[in-house]
């Protein structure tokens, strides 16, 4: 098949790439030339694991990258993977969705022969049909449901672990009203399907109800999250091991595993964005969303706990403090809404020098403090520093240890579990 991508940001590129990967044809679009150069050149234009050897086997061959919404006419489906971020009071900002949709729309009003246009940005359920559809509409001069068919299919990918993700999926929603639309999504992802190591169950649904599956999903992880976060506060303040305790109700089948790690709590593109929106679309229906509330505030209280735990052991005004991590999470170079953020901000307040290091988000964060010092490692981030607040859980922080002896003063204070207690530190887990 012949496949476009609209956005070559974390899930457009990921997603061309594997499309290109399962043997289709792909054409990426994006407005920003540098990216579309990098693809081209078979370079990835964000840092996610593997996917520089995805690129440089498709870009510029089957995964052709443009800025030219006409090449669009050329392939059978268009999936949107446009940024969706919030706006000031919390609702979806959908510009960069109605600027995408209206240069879809005048470049199909050209084709002769059916097209699918798929939204796979995360959107408030009425988004696809009632603001997405209707600007197609218009710029093509066509009627959805008869030139041109309209699906939405919400990605469940996490940054990361996204080419993984993405290739051995739990589930693939398909929102779609029409038998049209549902052949062609099967075209798409039939050789995912056979690929893919498990068995990806197909959920074949409305578009609101794709819509809000997506709002859900986020929302019960975020809140399951602020949920072991929450407990882990209270085990803190009776000197409980937080970490013992969600491995044993870890093991009711229905609790599990997944999303009991407590500390500094989410951040991301995501679980912030999508909690905003989905809270606000609540709101716009006069409902009160009191527990997606409460999950939140238990989340915005985690880096004030921990900025307090280090009140506890240091004043550090005047004094140099590390910040191990910058990135949201560990494997990727994602800044947006990283409880680093917070971190830093909270100890510029207090007075203190900061130094930060991260393995692959120094440039990101650079541009957001242009200030603080950011060291080339660790250990360069440890030396001399009187605090050290670990805000990411990356694998090289675990294996610290004479690292440490450098510091003016050993204290840590751990916001993800990474580093073990040991003589010679003066160590606070967050929720341990
Ligand atoms: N990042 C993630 O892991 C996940 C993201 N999503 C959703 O996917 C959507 C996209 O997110 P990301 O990929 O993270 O966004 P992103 O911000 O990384 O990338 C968006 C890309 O779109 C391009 N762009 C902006 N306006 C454009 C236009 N008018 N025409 C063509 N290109 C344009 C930008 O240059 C950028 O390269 C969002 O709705 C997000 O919630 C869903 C699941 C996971
Ligand atoms: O909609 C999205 O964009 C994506 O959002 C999340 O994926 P992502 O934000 O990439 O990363 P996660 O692994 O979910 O982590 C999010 C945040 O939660 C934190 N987290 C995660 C797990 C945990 O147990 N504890 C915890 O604090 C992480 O440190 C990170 O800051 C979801 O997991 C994906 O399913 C979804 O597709």
């Amino acid at each position: 098949m012949h496949v476009s991508v609209v956005g070559s940001g974390y899930i457009g590129t990921t997603i061309a790439a594997w499309f290109a990967e399962l043997g289709h044809t792909v054409t990426n679009v994006d407005i920003d030339e540098d990216v579309v150069d990098a693809i081209n050149a078979g370079e990835a234009p964000i840092h996610e694991p593997g996917l520089d050897e995805l690129i440089g086997d498709h870009g510029g061959d089957t995964l052709v990258a443009t800025t030219d919404y006409a090449d669009v006419r050329d392939t059978d489906v268009t999936f949107l993977a446009l940024p969706t971020p919030s706006e000031a009071d919390g609702g979806i900002d959908l510009a960069a969705m109605k600027a995408g949709a209206e240069s879809l729309g005048e470049a199909i009003a050209e084709k002769d022969d059916e097209h699918l246009v798929v939204v796979k940005s995360t959107v408030i359920p009425g988004t696809t049909e009632d603001v997405v559809t209707p600007i197609v509409e218009d710029a093509a001069g066509k009627t959805a449901g008869e030139a041109f068919h309209v699906a939405m299919n919400p990605e469940f990918l996490r940054e990361g672990f996204a080419l993984g993700d993405f290739r051995d999926p739990d589930k693939i929603v398909y929102g779609a009203e029409s038998d049209a639309a549902r052949d062609t999504l099967d075209r798409v992802y039939d050789p995912l399907v056979e690929a893919a190591d498990g068995d990806p169950a197909i959920v074949e649904t409305g578009i609101k109800e794709a819509e809000m599956i997506k709002y859900a999903n986020n929302a019960f992880l975020a809140t399951k999250i602020s949920l072991i976060n929450e407990i882990g506060n209270v085990c803190k303040e009776y000197g409980v091991d937080a970490y013992e305790v969600a491995d044993a109700i870890a093991l009711d089948h229905r609790i599990d595993e997944h999303f009991l790690r407590s500390g500094v709590g989410w951040g991301g593109s995501c679980f912030p964005k999508d909690m905003n929106a989905i809270r606000h679309a609540a709101r716009d229906r006069d409902y009160d969303p009191v527990l997606l509330d409460a999950a939140v505030a238990v989340n915005d209280r985690q880096p004030e706990r921990m900025l307090d735990l280090l009140g506890d052991h240091a004043d550090v005004e005047g004094k140099r403090v590390a910040v191990l991590g910058l990135a949201f999470k560990p494997g990727t170079d994602d800044i947006r809404y990283t409880r680093a953020i917070p971190i830093i901000e909270g100890l510029q307040d207090r007075g203190a020098d900061v130094v930060g290091y991260d393995p692959v988000a120094t440039e990101n964060m650079r541009e957001k403090f242009p200030d603080i010092e950011y060291a080339d490692s660790a250990a360069d981030a440890l030396a001399d520093a009187h605090a050290a607040m670990v805000v990411t859980d990356w694998d090289e922080f675990a294996a610290l240890n004479t690292e440490f002896d450098a510091m003016a003063d050993p204290v840590v204070i751990d916001g993800r579990r990474v580093i073990e207690r040991r003589d010679g530190l003066t160590y606070e887990g967050l929720t341990w």
